[in-house]
């Protein structure tokens, strides 16, 4: 018998409403987080898809002076690099009401993601986990946080049962060295969505959780058809 999947899709007429929405959802995590436990940790992508997200939550009225926020992947480049997912975070994330956050970056100032490992690791390590929220992203290849098609530690990263929190990764369509949280610590998490929009991705997405021809090679595949937490799609057009 077939495990049933775990995986739910909102799909929205707008990336506005998709935005708010996720945005509203997120809030309310994070405040059940401070009622329940005095604080809340939440971790996030990069890349084009949740620049309306990040604007939408950085409005959220919320006790964001005990919120930590970190990344689930980053490209090797300090914060004054536009490629830098921290940079992203920084300018449309934590603003307004969510200036109060404390970020947890992974980008170290080590020369190579394998240098700086063990500090990422020790930040990581010292959050108090599970995360309230994970938000990830996902690239046309099928990539999501860093896990890309033919990266040097891609199977150590998916590893289920793997005990890296975190692992540098390079590939041939990742541009430059990365950092990434593994499967496992993604997955260590109250809540997990996954924040995607266009056509081209929706139907990756369907290929991928369906195993179709390449698409069952789709690094996302992972987090579509694992059974530890339950993934909710926010798609828009
Ligand atoms: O490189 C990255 O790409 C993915 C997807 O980005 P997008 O631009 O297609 O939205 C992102 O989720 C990841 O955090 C980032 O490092």
């Amino acid at each position: 018998m077939t495990a049933q999947l775990n995986v739910t899709t909102h799909s929205f007429t707008d990336c506005q409403a998709q935005a708010v929405a996720l945005a509203e959802r997120v809030a309310v995590r994070l405040r059940a987080a401070l009622i329940e436990r005095g604080r809340a940790v939440l971790a996030v992508s990069g890349g084009s898809t949740p620049k309306e997200f990040f604007a939408r939550l950085s409005h959220a009225a919320l006790d964001w002076a005990n919120v930590q926020v970190t990344l689930v992947d980053e490209r090797w480049v300090p914060d004054s690099d536009e490629r830098s997912n921290a940079r992203l975070v920084k300018s449309l994330l934590l603003q307004h009401a969510a200036s109060a956050a404390q970020f947890v970056p992974l980008y170290t100032g080590a020369p190579t993601p394998e240098q700086g490992l063990a500090e990422a690791d020790a930040r990581i390590d010292a959050l108090p986990l599970p995360f309230d929220a994970v938000i990830l992203g996902m690239g046309d290849d099928g990539h999501t946080a860093s896990f890309f098609p033919g990266g040097d530690h891609l199977a150590e990263a998916l590893d289920p049962d793997g005990r890296a929190r975190v692992l540098p990764m390079r590939a041939p369509a990742a541009g430059e060295p990365r950092i990434t949280l593994s499967l496992p610590t993604v997955l260590e998490t109250r809540a997990l969505y996954l924040l995607v929009s266009g056509e081209k991705k929706r139907d990756l997405l369907a290929d991928a959780r369906l195993g179709l021809d390449t698409a069952r090679n789709y690094p996302v595949r992972a987090v579509l058809t694992q059974q530890r937490v339950p993934v909710a799609v926010y798609w828009c057009p």
